[in-house]
C-alpha cells in the first residue's frame, strides 16, 4: 500500500505513468494494490450520461440541488430523526418546523428556543433530500481543487452514522450492504465524484484519486487501514498544509473500492453498546479522500481533499449510563468535543488565538473550521422532548459555526515537465512561423524586381495611357516610373497579398511592420475588411465601388486600434498608395 504524501507534496516522479484504465475492468481490482491508477475521462461515458435510464448511473441522471453554497461561510444543515421506540413511549414532539425549511423552535421547559440555518429537515426527509442539499453542490469545487469536509454532529444516536454513511455502517460485513435509497451522504458522494471523473470529455484531464481511513480513539490518531499504524502525528507547513504522517493511501477507481476500504477500516473503528445507542461510534472517524487533477493543456495539478467526518456522539455520562472503559472513552470524547466548540466560539468571535491545538481533533479539522476548505455541518438532532436538552446544545453549537468564516482556495501547481513541454511546443511553433515569414519576404523582393522590370519595359506613351485613365499627373522629374504614378513599389505588393496574410505579417514581422507606415494602406486594409472581400486575394476593380468620401469614416473608427502603434510617421501622399492600388487592379 502506498504511503501518505501531503497532496501538495506530490512530486513530478510521484506521478506514475499514465495508462486508460477502463472502468469497467477497474471494478475487479483488489484494494492495496501497488499502482496508482490515473482515471482517464472517457467520451463513452459521457454518452451514458445522456441517456437517462442507463444501468451505470442511474440515479445520478437526474440529480440537481437548489443549495448554493457558501465559500466562506460554514453551511449548516440540521437533520431531525425519527424517535425510537423508547423515545415514543415516554416523550413527546418538542420541535416546531417553519415552512422556510429554514426556521425551527424547540420547546423546553416551558420555554422556545428559536434557530436560523441553511436547511432544515424534518424525521420523514429522505437520505437523497440530505445529500442533495449539503453534499451535491460540493462535487463541482471538489474536482476543481478546492478542500471540502462534510461532517456529522451531534448528541449520541441522533443519526450521525445513519445520514453519513447509511445504515449498516457500524458492522463490517454491512458496509455499503443497504437498500439504495438508505445509502448516506458520503457513499453518495463517492458515486457523484467519480460519475464527474469519468463524465468530463477526455483527454483534457487526468484524475488520481487516493482514499485514508483513520480514527481519534482516546485523544490518539489511529490508521484504520492498518491498525499496526498506531499514534499518527499531524503536520503542518505553509508548503505542504495540514497531513498525517504515516496514514494509508489506497489508490481508489470506483465506488465499490472505496466501500472495501470502508469495510476493512470499519472492523477496526471502535463501536459499543450504549444506553443511548446499540452501536456507538466511540471513535471520531475521518473517510479521507485525496484528488489529484492534472490539466494536461496547461500542465497544472490541481490536489483537493474530501474529508468525510462522522463525529462521536456528545452525551451525558448520567444518562448514557457508561462504566470503566467506556467511561474514559466518553470523557475524552467529551473533551474534544469541547476542544471543538471552544475553536468555534473563537472563531465566531474572531478571536486573535484559535486552540487548535487543544485536542486532536481540532488539529485535524483546522482546514475545515477557519481554514482551507468548503464546510458542510449537518447537526443530527433528535426531536423527542426526552432530548430537548441535547438538542438545544446541538443547535446552539450549528449557531455558532454559523458565524464562521473560512478562506478556501484552488490547491493548484504548475509542473516543471509540462511546462518544460509547453516551452518546447512555443518555440517550434516560433521557428515556424519564422520561416513563413523568410520566405513571404522573399516572395516579395521577388515580385518588387518582377514589376520594376514590367514598368521599366512600359515606354511612356503605355504610361501615359495608363495616367490618363487613372487621371494621375505625371511628377515630371521622376526618374522612376514608380514615383512618376505616384505609386510605391511596396503598396503594388501589399495590393497582391491577401489581408489576413498582410494583418498576421504585421503582427510577427518588424520588418514589415516599419514599410507599412503609410496610412493610407491601412485605409485599403480596413476598406477590404469592410466590404467583407477578406476571401479574395485579387480584387476585381469593377466591384471596386468603394466610397472614397467615407473613407475617413471607417478610418476613424479603426485609426486608434490599428495605427496608433504602427504608423508613426504621416505619408508624404496621402493619395497615392490609393491611386496605386487602383492602378494595379486596372492593369491586371
Ligand atoms: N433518519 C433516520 N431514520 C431512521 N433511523 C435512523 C435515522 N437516524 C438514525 N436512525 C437510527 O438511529 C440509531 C442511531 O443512529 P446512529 O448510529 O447513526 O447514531 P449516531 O449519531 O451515529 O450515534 P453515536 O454517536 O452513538 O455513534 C440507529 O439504529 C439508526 O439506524
Amino acid at each position: 500500500m502506498e504511503e501518505e504524501k501531503s497532496l501538495s507534496s506530490l512530486s513530478d516522479s510521484d506521478e506514475v505513468e499514465e495508462s486508460q484504465i477502463d472502468p469497467e475492468e477497474a471494478k475487479d481490482k483488489v484494494i492495496g494494490e501497488p499502482e496508482v491508477p490515473t482515471l482517464q475521462p472517457r467520451k463513452r461515458y459521457s454518452s451514458f450520461i445522456s441517456q437517462p435510464n442507463h444501468p451505470e448511473v442511474p440515479e445520478l441522471v437526474h440529480q440537481k440541488s437548489d443549495i448554493k453554497m457558501s465559500k466562506k461561510g460554514v453551511n449548516v444543515f440540521v437533520r431531525f430523526r425519527p424517535d425510537n421506540a423508547t423515545e415514543q413511549k415516554l416523550g413527546v414532539q418538542c420541535v416546531d418546523y417553519h415552512p422556510d425549511q429554514k426556521k425551527v423552535s424547540v420547546s423546553c421547559d416551558g420555554i422556545s428556543h428559536g434557530f436560523n440555518f441553511r436547511r432544515i429537515f424534518p424525521p420523514e426527509s429522505s437520505q437523497e433530500q440530505i445529500f442533495l442539499s449539503c453534499a451535491l453542490p460540493l462535487v463541482e469545487s471538489i474536482l476543481e481543487g478546492y478542500n471540502c469536509a462534510i461532517l456529522a454532529y451531534g448528541q449520541t444516536g441522533a443519526g450521525k452514522t445513519y445520514s453519513l454513511l447509511g445504515p449498516g455502517y457500524d458492522h463490517p460485513e454491512r458496509v455499503g450492504k443497504c437498500d439504495q435509497e438508505l445509502r448516506g451522504v458520503a457513499p453518495r458522494l463517492l458515486q457523484s465524484i467519480f460519475h464527474q471523473i469519468y463524465s468530463t470529455v477526455s483527454g483534457e484531464a487526468v484524475y488520481k484519486v487516493y482514499t485514508s481511513y483513520i480514527q481519534i480513539y482516546n485523544e490518539k490518531i489511529f490508521d484504520l487501514l492498518n491498525p499496526a499504524k498506531e499514534k499518527l502525528k499531524v503536520y503542518q507547513d505553509t508548503d505542504k498544509g495540514l497531513w498525517i504522517t504515516d496514514a494509508t493511501k489506497v489508490p481508489s477507481k470506483n465506488v465499490k473500492e472505496v466501500n472495501q476500504i470502508l469495510e476493512l477500516g470499519t472492523k477496526y473503528r471502535v463501536t459499543a453498546a450504549t444506553n443511548s445507542n446499540a452501536e456507538s461510534s466511540r471513535s471520531h472517524a475521518l473517510l479521507i479522500l485525496t484528488i489529484t487533477k492534472h490539466l494536461i493543456n496547461t500542465g497544472t495539478y490541481r490536489a483537493s481533499q474530501v474529508y468525510m467526518v462522522d463525529l462521536c456522539g456528545s452525551e451525558r455520562i448520567s444518562k448514557t449510563g457508561v462504566v470503566e472503559e467506556r467511561l474514559k472513552e466518553a470523557q475524552n470524547i467529551n473533551k474534544s468535543l469541547l476542544s471543538l466548540g471552544n475553536v468555534i466560539n473563537a472563531l465566531a468571535e474572531k478571536r486573535k488565538h484559535i486552540p487548535y491545538r487543544d485536542s486532536k481533533m481540532t488539529r485535524l479539522l483546522q482546514n475545515s473550521f477557519g481554514g482551507n476548505s468548503l464546510t458542510s455541518l449537518l447537526l443530527c438532532c433528535s426531536s423527542n422532548s426526552t432530548n430537548a436538552l441535547e438538542t438545544i446544545s446541538t443547535l446552539r453549537f450549528g449557531d455558532r459555526a454559523n458565524m464562521v468564516h473560512n478562506r478556501p482556495v484552488i490547491n493548484q501547481r504548475e509542473s516543471a515537465d509540462d511546462l518544460r513541454r509547453l516551452l518546447t511546443e512555443s518555440n517550434v511553433k516560433l521557428i515556424n512561423q519564422q520561416k513563413v515569414i523568410r520566405y513571404q519576404n522573399e516572395r516579395i523582393i521577388e515580385m518588387e524586381t518582377i514589376i520594376r522590370e514590367l514598368f521599366s519595359m512600359m515606354g511612356s506613351s503605355q504610361v501615359k495611357a495608363v495616367q490618363r485613365k487613372i487621371q494621375i499627373p505625371l511628377a515630371p522629374m521622376s526618374r522612376n516610373p514608380f514615383d512618376k504614378l505616384g505609386v510605391n513599389t511596396f503598396v503594388c505588393i501589399f495590393s497582391f497579398l491577401h489581408p489576413a496574410d498582410v494583418l498576421s505579417m504585421v503582427g510577427v514581422c518588424k520588418s514589415f511592420r516599419q514599410r507599412l507606415k503609410c496610412e493610407n494602406l491601412w485605409r485599403y486594409f480596413l476598406i477590404e475588411l469592410k466590404q467583407g472581400r477578406m476571401g479574395f486575394k485579387f480584387i476585381p476593380v469593377e466591384t471596386w465601388d468603394i466610397n472614397f468620401d467615407k473613407v475617413e469614416s471607417y478610418w476613424e473608427i479603426f485609426k486608434d486600434k490599428f495605427i496608433k502603434s504602427l504608423a508613426k510617421g504621416m505619408p508624404e501622399d496621402p493619395e497615392s498608395a490609393s491611386r496605386g492600388i487602383h492602378l494595379f487592379h486596372n492593369m491586371r
